[in-house]
């Protein structure tokens, strides 16, 4: 009516074309918007499944569930998981809706190929990569080839290099340690900062490795880029690339990838001189064995290019440097607290490595199966709400008769399943050699399924099926060798009146508290062995 009045009272007037040109605009604008927003909204409705989380109808109940969804999660799905036991239903996560799988789904859908379910497209939703603008590998599978084939074969030829990091690492970042007096340790920060040292020495080498300005990239790439998906957020999903490009989000995301370009550019051009001069010379060039190189032979022309090359180095080290961290977190609070476990597992290695006389090598690694079962049960249920995250490529009625329609995201509940006692025997209790006694017992030469790296429908600590974790091989070789480092040559233990601190939870993730102290002592008696010197 008042669009009509105002029309009336401009006839006639030269201002009715711009008007009628704004207020069209204003319709169109706002229909837009309408359809964005129901096609976000009705996501899930075609599937019929039961919805977890949504309290109220509307727009505004899905928007009031995502914000619940950050604080309360775990217990939103757990409550569903025992509510609709072996049933699908949704659940209104903070970034988009998730159809929760069951273990006879996973199991079908582990071989599943990307065009049916995507991890890659599923991986774009949570780092929405229209805002970060993280996806310009999206469908390459550059890293994830690279880090299972290459890294993976070359895990013998960098163990020399890794020990010698470690044992730098340690050097630097756990100065004044000595044997009379226990020092207190801000634990996380350390082991940060040693798995970053650790980790580059494998995708850079030396001497980038220990670049104090690289160090700083690697840790706070991964800060800054879930610091920025956790603002967006709370923006509606049709606005976020509008206010992502508004208020800037995404700066200090483009900070990281210009350092790392300016510090990986000088590496690169001597590389690409050097094998130049060797083709000139008619000489071979010994390539270097590390991420950059092998990254650098595997990308297509297009992406050869130092600003691609290092935009690829990052997106491992977002998959790799915090996700190591935290795991040796938990790992270690377990060890301060399940003392009766270390002085066992210290015996085995120490048995272990004297029979391979005092080499620390892969082969010795894989021997040491009561350190293996520990990681495995210190990351058992820790690692966050889901695992196998996918994205329906094209519409599909699985064997149980479940509709799933293309677009939707499909995730398992892997923390339910973990303490599920269908799963897994008595799953409240913490039992550090839970697996190894489980491989002793196991008859018929099924030792192997036990492992810390073994994967199946109900053990997804690192996801299963064709898109398994492929870098869990270089994980639980890199992470053992800390813990051998440390296990002989620190004594620790948790301040007088302190034990495990509960893991903290913040929607679909589970973290050990980063901020608690440990108190370190430097072990007395002989270093047994030369490697640890
Ligand atoms: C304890 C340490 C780690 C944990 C718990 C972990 C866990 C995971 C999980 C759960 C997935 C998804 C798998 C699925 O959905 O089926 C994954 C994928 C991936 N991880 Fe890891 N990861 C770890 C260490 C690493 C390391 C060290 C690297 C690289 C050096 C790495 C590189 C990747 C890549 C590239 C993918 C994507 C695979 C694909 O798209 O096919 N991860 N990881």
């Amino acid at each position: 009516m008042g669009i009509l009045i105002e029309l009336r009272d401009y006839a006639g007037d030269g201002k009715l074309h711009a008007h009628i040109l704004f207020y069209a605009t204003l319709a169109l604008l706002s229909f837009g918007l309408f359809l964005l927003l129901k096609k976000e909204f009705s996501i899930h409705s075609p599937t019929k499944l039961p919805i977890a989380g949504i309290e109220s109808p509307g727009y505004l109940g899905i928007l009031k569930a995502r914000f619940k969804f950050v604080s309360n999660g775990f217990n939103i799905v757990r409550d569903a998981y025992h509510k609709y036991p072996g049933r699908n239903f949704v659940v209104t996560t903070y970034g988009c809706d998730k159809i929760i799988l069951t273990h006879a789904q996973v199991k079908e859908l582990a071989s599943a190929p990307e065009d049916v379910v995507s991890i890659q497209h599923a991986s774009a939703e949570t780092m929405m990569i229209e805002c970060t603008g993280l996806g310009r590998f999206l469908g390459t599978g550059y890293a994830e080839e690279v880090v299972r084939v290459k890294l993976t074969q070359n895990l013998a030829n960098l163990k020399a290099g890794i020990l010698e990091e470690t044992r730098f690492a340690l050097d630097t970042e756990l100065p004044g340690c000595s044997t009379d007096e226990w020092r207190s340790v801000e634990i996380f920060t350390t082991i940060l900062r040693v798995v970053a040292r650790t980790s580059s020495r494998a995708f850079v080498g030396l001497p980038l490795c220990r670049n104090e300005d690289w160090l700083t990239v690697s840790i706070m790439f991964t800060r800054d880029v879930f610091m920025t998906l956790g603002k967006l957020t709370h923006v509606p999903k049709p606005i976020r690339p509008l206010f992502a490009y508004i208020f800037n989000s995404i700066g200090e995301i483009r900070s990281h990838k210009e350092k790392a370009q300016a510090l990986l550019d000088p590496i690169f051009q001597s590389r690409l001189e050097e094998e130049r001069l060797a083709e000139k010379n008619g000489t071979v060039y010994q390539k270097p064995n590390d991420m950059l190189q092998w990254l650098t032979d595997r990308v297509d022309p297009p992406y050869k290019s130092v600003e691609s090359l290092s935009e690829l180095q990052l997106l491992i080290i977002l998959s790799s440097i915090h996700t190591m961290s935290l795991a040796l977190l938990n790992t270690i609070f377990d060890l301060a607290e399940h003392q009766e476990c270390v002085q066992q597992i210290r015996e085995e290695i120490e048995a272990v490595l004297s029979a391979n006389n005092g080499v620390l090598d892969s082969a010795a690694l894989r021997k040491m199966k009561k350190t293996d079962s520990f990681l495995k049960e210190a990351l058992r249920a820790r690692i966050g709400l889901f695992s196998f995250n996918r994205m329906v490529m094209k519409s599909l009625t699985l064997s149980d008769g479940t509709y799933l329609p293309k677009g939707v995201v499909i995730a398992a509940p892997t923390s339910m399943f973990s303490t599920d006692p269908d799963f897994v025997e008595d799953p409240e209790k913490f039992d550090g050699f839970r697996w190894y006694k489980k491989s002793l017992e196991a008859e018929g030469g099924v030792l192997h399924s036990n492992n810390f790296t073994t994967t199946s429908p109900n053990d997804l600590t690192f996801g299963h099926g064709k898109h398994a974790c492929p870098g869990r091989f270089f994980a639980a070789e890199e992470m053992k060798i800390i813990l051998v480092f440390l296990l002989f040559r620190y004594d620790f233990k948790y301040p007088e009146g302190q034990s495990r601190p509960r893991n903290l939870n913040h929607g679909e993730f589970s973290y050990p508290d980063t901020t608690k102290h440990l108190l370190f002592k430097k072990s007395t008696g002989p270093m047994k062995f030369p490697f640890l010197q």
